[in-house]
């Protein structure tokens, strides 16, 4: 309850980051293919600002390794783990519950909050899921990956319901890397029909994803990859 009030609260603090509606051909492939790649969704400015964000939290020390040696965690969505199997080596902060740590730009993360509120508004409207979006269940992190990080094939939706009642409906990646070259690995690769996609992780694009319905992987990376991770759920 408390964190649903939070984010509530929080997302009415600021402003979101000023950005183009969705164009219609995301919206259509979201609904005919499981998933749509909008790059541009966010400005230069803007994303440099999450970075500049997401960077000073790491140097503070704040992000939590995860994944590593296939202990999966109650919160990330490792379930399509194989307990032995290493299934992510990554780091991750989550950035949905005020108090936002002082450190890095909050402001920027307030942004954020309002601007994955205003997405989920706009997904709501245009009818993409069978269940509506819930205001309170969204949850919002930023991801590290560092040189030979990776996340195995996976798909975000736990095979239990959750004892929340919360469902994951839509998953959405924010690159924040102002420059990647594609021989740096790193691609997130979606399995869709009929072949699977190779998405480059660069800054401002975003991936929706029925989460649900595509199975995803991160192919390792020879360079530190930075994003924001979230999920737009129902509750029921
Ligand atoms: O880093 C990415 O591009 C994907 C991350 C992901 O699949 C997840 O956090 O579930
Ligand atoms: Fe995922």
């Amino acid at each position: 309850m408390l964190r649903q009030l939070a984010w509530r609260g929080a997302a009415r603090l600021r402003a979101p980051f000023p950005r183009q509606p969705l164009p219609a051909a995301a919206l259509y492939s979201l609904e005919r293919l499981g998933y749509a790649v909008v790059p541009g969704w966010l400005r230069a400015a803007d994303t440099a600002a999450l970075l500049a964000d997401a960077l000073a939290l790491e140097a503070a020390g704040v992000p939590r390794a995860a994944g590593v040696g296939g202990v999966a965690e109650s919160e990330s969505s490792d379930w399509a783990v194989e307990l032995k199997t290493e299934l992510r080596r990554a780091a991750s902060v989550w950035i949905h519950e005020p108090p936002l740590s002082l450190h890095g730009a909050p402001a920027a993360r307030l942004a954020l909050l309002s601007t994955a509120e205003a997405l989920r508004a706009e997904l709501l409207d245009a009818g993409c899921t069978a269940r509506p979006l819930d205001t309170e269940a969204t949850s919002l992190a930023y991801l590290y990956y560092p040189a030979g990080g990776f996340y195995r094939r996976h798909r975000d939706t736990p095979p239990a319901p959750s004892p929340t009642g919360e469902h994951r409906e839509v998953s959405l990646l924010l690159y924040l890397d102002p420059v990647w070259r594609p021989d740096w690995g790193g691609a997130l690769r979606i399995f869709a029909k009929p072949a699977p996609v190779d998405v480059q992780p660069e800054a401002g694009t975003l991936v929706l994803m029925h989460s649900p319905l595509l199975e995803h992987e991160v192919l390792e990376t020879s360079r530190a990859r930075h994003c924001v991770v979230g999920w737009l759920c129902s509750v029921t």
